[in-house]
């Protein structure tokens, strides 16, 4: 490999410690953030990410509350819960786990949350102040990838970047945070017309796709910062019958040949879209109390 590996665990680890230091000092000023993540369902996965959130939460000296739901929960009990939690003073994020089961429309469910609460940023007011340049709560894996690009490569203006998907809450917010950096921004998708043309004029490659290793090095411009979105599970019979393994929407080997530096997965992005959780929390919770943003967090 020649590319360098960007350290995502390690990289999150330090925000960690950051967002530590900042909860010390709203403590001194009597104030102790509080995140609480809603879970419907049993999805095994949504498990996993909900108990690493409570854990890191509490490790970094916040309050974490958890609330579970059964997969038979109506919308109206979900949105019940969002209100408390909305009423709530000792509640300062609010994190419902997505996707939501199909007899509840994730988009009112969204809209319900008080913006000023909304760690996951994905609230329209948030979307919205976000693409009007003014203070957002920021979504939490596009921030984690652009502290990685920013700490990566400096100054990212004139850099032309290529975000692969248009989500909500990945690809669209990606854009916007690159836009405010100065880079040219193009956004591909599945219409796109000769993708790996498009993605080798990128020196900043986002890819939010979904699809296990469908980036390939011949995508790559040689010197290209990679940074890999995607969690995919995939068979791994190599690993025994049955046995599985987390890959990226990047083919790994071949584009580490080539580009300049590239995440891993897991241990790249994953890690911190769950520090930026925390970091948004101690942000809100500042702004909630009317105290200054704490520096070294965005
Ligand atoms: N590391 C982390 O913290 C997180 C990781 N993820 C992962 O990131 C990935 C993307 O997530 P998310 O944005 O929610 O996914 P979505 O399914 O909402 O969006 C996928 C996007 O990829 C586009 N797309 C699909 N197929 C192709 C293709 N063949 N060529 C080009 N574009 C394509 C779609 O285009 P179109 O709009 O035209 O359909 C869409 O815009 C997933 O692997 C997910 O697990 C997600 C959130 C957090
Ligand atoms: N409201 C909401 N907000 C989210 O931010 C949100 C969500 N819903 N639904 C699901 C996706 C996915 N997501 C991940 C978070 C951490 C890792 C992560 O830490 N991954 C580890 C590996 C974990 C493992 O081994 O399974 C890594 O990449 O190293 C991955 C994915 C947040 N999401």
């Amino acid at each position: 490999m020649s590319g360098l590996l960007i350290d995502g665990k390690g990289f999150a680890s330090g925000l960690r410690d950051r967002v530590g230091l900042a909860v010390s000092g709203l403590s001194a000023a009597g104030i102790v953030p509080g995140l609480a993540v809603v879970l419907v369902g049993e999805d095994p996965a949504s498990q996993v990410y909900v108990r690493s959130k409570g854990r890191q939460t509490v490790e970094a000296g916040m309050r974490s509350f958890e609330h579970r739901l059964p997969d038979t929960c109506s919308q109206t009990e979900l949105l019940a819960l969002v209100a408390q939690l909305n009423a709530d003073a000792s509640v300062h994020g609010i994190l419902v786990q997505l996707p939501l089961p199909a007899q509840i429309d994730a988009a009112a469910v969204i809209e319900a949350i008080d913006p000023a609460k909304d760690v996951d940023g994905f609230h329209p007011v948030n979307a919205g102040r976000l693409a009007t340049g003014q203070d957002a709560l920021v979504p939490c894996t596009p921030l984690g990838c652009l502290l990685m690009l920013r700490d990566q490569l400096g100054d990212l203006s004139g850099l032309e970047a290529v975000v692969i998907g248009r989500s909500n809450i990945v690809g669209k917010p990606m854009a916007q945070l690159l836009l405010r950096e100065s880079c040219t921004v193009t956004v591909a998708h599945s219409r796109t017309r000769d993708l790996p043309g498009t993605v080798r004029r990128a020196d900043i490659v986002v890819a939010a796709v979904g699809r296990p290793r469908m980036v390939t090095g011949d995508w790559i411009k040689p010197g290209a910062t990679v940074i890999d979105v995607g969690i995919n599970r995939v068979p791994a019979p190599d690993k025994g019958e049955g046995a599985t393994r987390l890959v990226g929407d990047c083919d790994f080997d071949s584009c580490a040949a080539v580009a300049g530096a590239i995440t891993p997965v897991p241990g790249g992005v994953g890690p911190m879209t769950i520090a930026c959780l925390l970091a948004n929390t101690v942000v809100a919770a500042a702004r909630a109390h009317g105290q200054p943003v704490p520096d070294g967090l965005t």
